[in-house]
């Protein structure tokens, strides 16, 4: 029988599988999003394997503690056309992909993660933004 994700029992995020499933959920959302999906798909282009896996890497980083992801996650963000609107989106996506398939600790600690992320790019685009200076890092 066809059960809804919805009807199932949610548990928490624990393995490399569970950190595909929702990167590659949150970013098949991301591409259909209005807003969000042609800024990714203009600087992505036909690289989207490529970043499906490096962000497979940074949340089993993040989440897992299992140190695969060696980058610094902010230069691609400097010079991006976005304002609070398209993090508000990202986070909205990204809290509502997280809450269909998982629940406990490390589903929270994501959406923890994500806001903070989220925030620190704002800060340093609109601070670059102002300042008219290029970004060190
Ligand atoms: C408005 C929101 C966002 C937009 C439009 C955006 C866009 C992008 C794009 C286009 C890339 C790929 C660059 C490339 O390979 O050509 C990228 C990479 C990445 N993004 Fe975002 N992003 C956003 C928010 C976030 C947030 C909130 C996080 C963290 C939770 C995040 C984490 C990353 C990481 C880790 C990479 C890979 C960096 C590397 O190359 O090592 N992004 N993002």
């Amino acid at each position: 029988m066809y059960i809804k994700s919805s009807e199932m029992a949610l548990a928490d995020i624990s393995n490399l599988e569970d950190i595909q499933l929702l990167v590659n959920t949150f970013y098949s959302r991301i591409r259909e999003n209005e807003l969000l999906g042609p800024i990714f798909n203009e600087r992505i282009g036909d690289r989207w394997q490529e970043h499906l896996e490096k962000m497979y890497r940074f949340w089993q980083t993040v989440l897992l503690e299992v140190h695969t992801y060696t980058g610094s996650p902010f230069p691609p963000h400097a010079k991006l056309p976005v304002e609070a609107l398209h993090f508000d989106t990202w986070l909205q996506i990204w809290n509502s992909t997280l809450d269909e398939f998982f629940t406990g600790e490390k589903a929270s600690e994501a959406k923890w993660r994500g806001y903070k992320m989220a925030e620190m790019f704002m800060y340093k685009i609109e601070y670059y933004r102002n300042n008219d200076a290029k970004p060190l890092l």
